[in-house]
């Protein structure tokens, strides 16, 4: 059920979704058992002078809660690693009055974790917070668990990170005087420790009210869910979550293959991209920026972790989760980010993160001052130059919609807005796709929850992979001895991101050409990538891998291919500088080039650039075909239809307004059909399991009603990577 609120007169501007207990379920009931008690135990908090940890406070950090004046100077960024507590909370409090907290001054919450959340724009977390108008605690927080190697935030993303969260600080300090209570957690922070920490929040500023972006990724997304149970069933929290991420939510989208469409193969884009529009209207228009903020509610303080703050966990009788007799609270509020632990570069080492944040903005000013030039300058030349690594024409803007500095629903009514004003010639119908592509992302890591780590097409994980450290190291550092597949690695490197085609490039390399595994692949770029973007990422890289929902009709040829996305040599010249020299005739190919053509360039190959780590492409193809081949001969013969096509189980499941709901219907029917997918012909056409024993003609006979007779036919050969990319 949602909740529609008009802002600003007439336009519908942004739904809720109404608080969660209404719905009466939770995943993991174990932690809805005891409300009852719950309920008489906040009675007894309640009671308690608050401070950490229910404790009564040094008595220069007395006042309980503290909010704003109304107008007053803004508070200095506290992101300052020289910042002592005291000096920071001796500033913070010189600008704030302290009030007596009464039942009436309940505090809301707004907890910020840069998964889609990190701008004041058409966000519907400080919206809602304006119009509850309620003392406002706006907080971050940082775990290492947050750096998790499969779902959480990559090195150079949290470089990022770091600066975007800082930077949006400045922000809010500026134009609402408030600041982010940045918090570390410990290195394993789950589900207990971040009750322990609203427990917290809840004793201390009588915090009842949680606003949260949703998070997708699915140990997260379970996480906030069994996190938002507890809350309202237990504590009896009001925990509104939102959509800041996406366009349409993967649950909302009814699609498990069109039994009508000839579009494309299931779990490709068209088909989705019909689904998507047949299910759901456009996406909401973005809202303004809140015009005020309600008055900051401040916490009392005490130095963290000295026996002051923290001898004496509160004494909560039937609390499950709270240590009551030893520890110490495993959170700290800290008074600078660094202190969270998120920025990864250690003081005393190398600062890399420089050259890396050289290339981008940071606030969100200038991120949507780089959109509207994106609109005016470069969104004409988008659909005829979009694949030109030489020319800057695409958006540029995975980075900002990864973290959420700007909104995916802004950069889509924008760009449509922008698209009515130019000719219909210089219109783009692939940018809009692309968008929408990254809604499939989601679906895909929603239906195949193991899609990071694991194949879709489960029969691929027995495939046979090089294992050669050399090669991959030599991919990695851009030392392949192919220039626009170094150019892109060291683009990367340097600067966290590469255009699409020059990923596919390096992608296709990796797996057609060097047999390594599409896991390595996915690794390197999750820990390089400033735009990381974990169900993208995960959806490319199977996609490449051959593994994926889709399975790209091509090989990318790394001389070929060069000569169309970088003509000019520019691209390879800019980040090979020692080829600068080369004349286009030799720029992609080098190892062509006459020893004379070589020295007046000033090129050695072997010492000033490497030689390739593979000579013959054609065998090196070959190989990796034969793997496919050779697993796909001893895989069970459900796992193909009669036409070769690989077949995968995918859940059949209703389009469903909350996740939750979604959850319901897998946990209650096992509603999986079997579906073929795109598979490439040269893979079809050679000897696979053909034999039908039972099984495999159940599944033939399921999927014939699923789809009409002529469609398998009619979308044979036909693979879309290409049509949006
Ligand atoms: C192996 C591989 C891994 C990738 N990993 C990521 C990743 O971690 N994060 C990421 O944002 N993109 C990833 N991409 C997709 C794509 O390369 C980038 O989104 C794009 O290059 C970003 O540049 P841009 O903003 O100028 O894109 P534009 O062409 O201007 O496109 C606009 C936006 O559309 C979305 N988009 C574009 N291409 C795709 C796509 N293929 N799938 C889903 N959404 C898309 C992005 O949000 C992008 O910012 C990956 C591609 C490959 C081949």
């Amino acid at each position: 059920m949602h909740h529609c609120v008009t802002v600003n007169g007439s336009s519908l501007l942004f739904c809720e979704v109404i608080p969660r207990s209404t719905y009466g379920w939770c995943p993991g009931e174990r932690y809805c058992s005891d409300s009852q008690g719950f309920t008489a135990q906040r009675d007894l908090v309640d009671a308690r002078p608050r401070s950490y940890n229910g404790r009564r406070t040094p008595s220069r950090y007395r006042a309980l809660l503290r909010m704003r004046k109304a107008k007053r100077r803004p508070v200095e960024s506290s992101n300052r690693a020289t910042d002592s507590p005291d000096t920071l909370f001796s500033k913070i409090d010189a600008q704030k009055t302290a009030v007596k907290r009464s039942s009436s001054s309940a505090a809301t919450i707004v907890w910020l974790r840069g998964r889609g959340d990190l701008r004041i724009h058409d966000n519907p977390l400080l919206l809602q917070a304006q119009r509850l108008n309620e003392p406002l605690f706006i907080m971050f927080t940082w775990s290492s668990a947050d750096a998790d190697k499969n779902y959480g935030f990559g090195e150079a993303q949290r470089v990022f990170l770091f600066s975007a969260v800082d930077a949006l600080n400045r922000a809010l300090n500026m134009r609402f005087q408030q600041v982010i209570h940045y918090v570390r957690l410990s290195d394993d922070a789950g589900l207990e420790e971040y009750l322990q920490l609203f427990h917290f929040l809840e004793a201390s500023l009588s915090a009842r009210t949680l606003l949260m972006a949703r998070r997708y990724e699915p140990p997260l997304l379970q996480l906030d869910m069994e996190l938002e149970c507890t809350l309202t069933k237990q504590r009896k929290w009001k925990v509104y979550t939102h959509n800041m991420h996406l366009l349409h939510e993967p649950w909302t989208v009814a699609y498990d293959g069109d039994a009508t469409s000839s579009a494309g193969h299931f779990g490709t884009l068209l088909p989705f991209w019909q689904a998507w529009q047949r299910n759901a209207d456009l996406p909401p228009e973005p809202a303004a920026a809140p015009s005020t903020l309600p008055p900051a509610a401040a916490l009392e303080r005490c130095e963290p972790r000295t026996p002051a703050c923290c001898e004496k966990p509160p004494p909560l009788a039937g609390d499950a989760f709270v240590d009551r007799t030893t520890r110490c609270a495993p959170f700290q509020f800290v008074t600078s980010l660094v202190e969270t632990g998120l920025h990864p570069v250690r003081p005393g080492t190398k600062r890399w993160d420089t050259v890396l944040l050289g290339s981008w903005a940071v606030d969100e000013e200038r991120v949507r001052a780089f959109l509207r030039d994106f609109l005016e300058h470069r969104l004409p030349l988008y659909e005829k130059n979009k694949s030109r690594a030489d020319l800057e024409v695409v958006s540029r803007l995975s980075p900002y919609l990864a973290l959420g500095m700007l909104s995916a629903r802004e950069v889509f009514h924008a760009t449509r807005a922008a698209s009515r004003r130019l000719a219909a010639s210089k219109r783009s119908k692939t940018f809009e796709r692309r968008l929408i592509w990254r809604d499939l992302a989601y679906w895909t890591l929603y239906m195949f929850p193991e899609a990071v780590t694991t194949p879709i097409r489960s029969h691929y994980a027995s495939q046979e992979w090089n294992e050669d450290p050399r090669l991959l190291a030599a991919w990695q550092r851009g030392s392949t001895g192919y220039p626009i597949i170094d150019a892109g690695m060291r683009q990367l490197w340097q600067t966290g991101w590469m255009p699409q085609n020059i990923r596919m490039a390096a992608a296709s390399f990796l797996v057609e050409y060097l047999n390594i595994h599409w896991i390595h692949g996915l690794q390197w770029f999750h820990r390089t990538l400033i735009d990381l973007d974990i169900a993208i990422n995960a959806m490319m890289w199977q996609n490449a891998g051959r593994t994926g929902l889709d399975m790209w009709n091509f090989v990318i040829h790394p001389e070929t291919s060069a000569r169309s996305s970088d003509p000019t040599g520019a691209y390879v010249r800019k980040w090979l500088p020692e080829l600068a020299q080369l004349p286009n005739a030799y720029i992609h190919a080098p190892w062509k080039a006459p020893e004379s053509v070589l020295s007046s360039a000033g090129v050695q190959l072997g010492a000033t650039y490497p030689q390739r780590i593979i000579a013959d492409l054609g065998a090196a193809r070959k190989q990796s075909q034969a793997a496919v081949l050779e697993m796909r001969s001893r895989s069970m013969p459900q796992f193909f239809n009669a036409d070769g096509y690989d077949r995968i189980r995918v859940p059949v499941l209703k389009a469903v307004s909350l996740p939750h709901e979604r959850f319901q219907q897998t946990a209650t029917a096992d509603n999986t059909v079997w579906r073929h997918v795109f598979t490439r012909r040269e893979f079809r056409e050679a000897p696979f399991a053909t034999h039908l024993p039972h099984e495999t003609e159940a599944c033939d006979r399921q999927e014939a009603q699923l789809l009409p007779k002529d469609s398998t036919r009619a979308m044979q050969g036909k693979s879309d990577a290409q049509a949006a990319a």
